[in-house]
């Protein structure tokens, strides 16, 4: 493995869930495998559990860490090509990303979209010129368009805990006061899809997110409807994909809440987190026993650990 930016560069889903829940029991069976080797997490946006568990996987594998808020310590990045310079930005992503490569073994890589020009957001470019110019293998720490740990990390979480072969998973959007990227709703339906679960989406009006990402799911407005008999409930807020980057409603009534949740099949409710208590998803499901959030914090641990050992494995 080069590359780790989405489902489609898992060549088999199954045994990467398997090795994450082996690494999870025996955390530093490949305490070698990453002897004098430097991962370098590069951020743009901020993080809590990328940071800090992508961090811990690579340190569990013995591998040496450098962290960077680009945004903040770094110089201003130019992303376009073939522009003169002498405006605000100081430094172009071929230098900085080349440079990063020369230091780093393999890089994480944070770029949030910009949620104001949908076709150059889905059309990755930030994220892709880094994989190019950095000159190593780049893992996605929450792209544009997709948040593969993450969604790792919530599959492993699903097959843990699942009753039945085939679950009902259902992607529920939630009510926000900023607008927010569809890459961690994206990321989820892609691997679901891929899963092959009892997949439904459910959102207001508008909140369609792009076809290639809904894949086979079934999708509703209706959200009782999708909450029957649910065995897993993914949370999340997301801006609208066909109105880009645009709220378009105050989303009363779309906060999941213990009521709602005895339409399911008593579900695991699971978010990425961070998430806004009181209205994304209620205090009362947070601090209940349906609450997933911190079985999936745990598990970004082992999803980021298991990557990193196959790309170290494909350096060796
Ligand atoms: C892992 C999730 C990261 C990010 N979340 C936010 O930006 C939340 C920001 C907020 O709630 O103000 C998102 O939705 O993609
Ligand atoms: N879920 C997740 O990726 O959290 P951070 O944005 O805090 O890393």
């Amino acid at each position: 493995m080069k590359l780790f930016s989405s489902v489609n560069d898992v060549t088999d889903i199954q045994k990467l869930v398997s090795e994450a829940i082996s690494l999870k029991k025996k955390p530093f069976v490949n305490e070698q495998l990453g002897k004098h080797k430097t991962l370098g997490l590069i951020f743009l946006n901020p993080s809590l559990r990328t940071r800090l568990s992508t961090q811990k996987a690579a340190l569990n594998l013995g591998m040496q860490v450098m962290v960077m808020n680009l945004d903040k310590e770094g110089w201003a990045l130019e992303t376009q090509d073939g522009i003169i310079m002498n405006g605000t930005t100081v430094e172009h992503i071929r230098e900085a990303a080349g440079v990063m490569g020369e230091y780093c073994d393999i890089i994480g890589f944070r770029s949030f979209p910009g949620l104001v020009n949908r076709d150059e957001d889905y059309s990755e470019d930030i994220f892709n010129k880094f994989v190019k110019y950095c000159g190593v293998p780049v893992v996605s720490l929450e792209s544009a368009t997709r948040h593969p740990l993450q969604s790792l990390a919530d599959l492993i979480t699903i097959e843990e805990l699942k009753k039945t072969e085939k679950p009902k998973v259902v992607l529920t959007w939630a009510p926000h006061v900023k607008p927010l990227p569809q890459a961690v709703a994206n990321s989820f339906a892609e691997w679901m899809n891929k899963a092959d679960y009892d997949f439904v989406i459910t959102h207001p009006e508008g909140y369609d997110l792009a076809p290639e990402f809904v894949g086979q799911a079934m999708v509703t407005t209706n959200q009782d409807e999708a909450l029957a008999g649910a065995d897993f409930v993914y949370v999340k807020n997301w801006s609208s994909y066909n109105d880009y980057g645009k709220i378009l409603t105050d989303g009363e009534g779309w906060m999941m809440t213990n009521e709602k949740l005895k339409l399911t099949n008593n579900a695991g409710v699971m978010h990425c987190l961070p998430v806004r208590r009181g209205l994304e998803l209620s205090h009362e499901i947070l601090d209940g026993p349906n609450s997933l959030v911190l079985n999936q914090a745990n598990n970004r641990v082992w999803a980021a650990q298991a990557v990193l050992k196959n790309i170290l494995e494909s350096l060796s």
